[in-house]
């Protein structure tokens, strides 16, 4: 367990490499170029942050208790105040302890993002890890917006060994749901995972489909566990809060999925989902394969943003 965590946290630290270059590089030269703590030593601190895209809301609070920390403590060197602000970034992200509830119970679980996201290879790699661990899966296939979306999920469904459940194209996804409910029941699934079309330009139909499909689930799989989780392009920064915050006004939202975390700069976005939103990221995705969506741990993350290359280079 004790090396399959540390894998994971070397996975985590590599795939976070262009996010942790982009902010740590300039809290570096920000607490080596600094001889104390003055005004323009937090606003480049504001801007570091800003720009790591930790969002305003988290940075101006970061700010607010690393004041306050530094005025007790009576600190004076930049240097000092480095765990500081690891702790006030740790600090921000707490939401109490996440729960992955759905993978002890009869569940369903719905996936929203928009096109592209990677919101089928989600459910694919989530589909693969239940199957794993020995639980049913049945994969609801309810984009029915797009023939292809489907076709792909059914790629997953099958190297996951999990049963697929789809419709025609533009055939009603609540149908389809109502199809996979059956299916669930019938073989006594433990988990269900539903794609949705995430059409967010259009925000009263996405609502009504949603209302449609949970009605569906309410009446026909009354006792099934529920959970709703958005997926989000990590590399989308900014745009992908402003994404979550649309959804939240068309579901209930349990949970954030972050995809692409490896190839992004803009990592911090996961500072601000949890500060501004509340709202628990649950896995993020590092890679392409399926040990690369993996679950989140907020003070694993800001770990692995702070961890620097050369120790870990010694360590390996
Ligand atoms: N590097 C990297 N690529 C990812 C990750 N997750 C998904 N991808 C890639 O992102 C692309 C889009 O993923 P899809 O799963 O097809 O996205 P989608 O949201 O289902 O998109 P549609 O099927 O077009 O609606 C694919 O090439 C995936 O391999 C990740 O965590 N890291």
């Amino acid at each position: 367990m004790a090396e399959e965590k540390k894998g994971f946290f070397r996975r985590l630290v590599s795939g976070l490499t262009k996010t942790r270059k982009n902010i740590v590089s300039g809290l570096d030269s920000l607490f080596g170029g600094f001889s104390r703590i003055d005004e323009e030593f937090y606003e480049e601190l504001e801007e570091i942050l800003i720009m790591g895209d930790l969002g305003v809301k988290a940075t101006y609070s970061i700010l607010d208790d690393l004041r306050q920390k530094v005025k007790e403590n009576h600190i004076k060197e930049p240097m000092d105040c480095k765990q500081l602000l690891i702790d006030s970034i740790k600090e921000q992200m707490q939401i109490g302890e996440t729960a992955y509830e759905f993978e002890n119970r009869t569940s369903v679980v719905l996936v929203i993002g928009v096109n592209g996201v990677g919101k089928t290879t989600t459910i694919g790699k989530l589909a693969g890890k239940l199957r794993s661990e020995g639980k049913k899966v049945v994969i609801a296939a309810a984009d029915t917006f797009r023939a292809a979306a489907g076709e792909q999920l059914k790629e997953w469904a099958d190297r996951a060994n999990a049963e697929f459940i789809g419709g025609q194209e533009g055939s009603d996804p609540a149908a389809v749901v109502y199809d996979a409910v059956a299916a669930a029941k019938a073989r006594k699934a433990d988990v269900m995972l539903c794609d949705t079309a995430g059409r967010l330009h259009n925000k009263k139909n996405l609502m009504e489909e949603l209302k449609k499909i949970n009605r569906v689930i309410e009446r026909e799989y009354p006792d099934a566990y529920r959970e709703t989780l958005v997926v989000l392009d990590g590399t989308t920064g900014q745009n992908a809060l402003a994404q979550a915050k649309q959804f939240m006004e068309a579901a209930q939202i349990t949970g954030i999925v972050l995809t692409k975390m490896d190839g992004t700069a803009k990592g911090g976005i996961a500072v601000a989902i949890q500060a501004e939103l509340g709202i628990p990221v649950k896995y993020i995705g590092v890679g392409e394969s399926i040990e690369d969506l993996q679950k989140f741990n907020s003070d694993d993350f800001v770990n692995a943003l702070f961890t620097d290359d050369a120790k870990e280079d010694e360590e390996n």
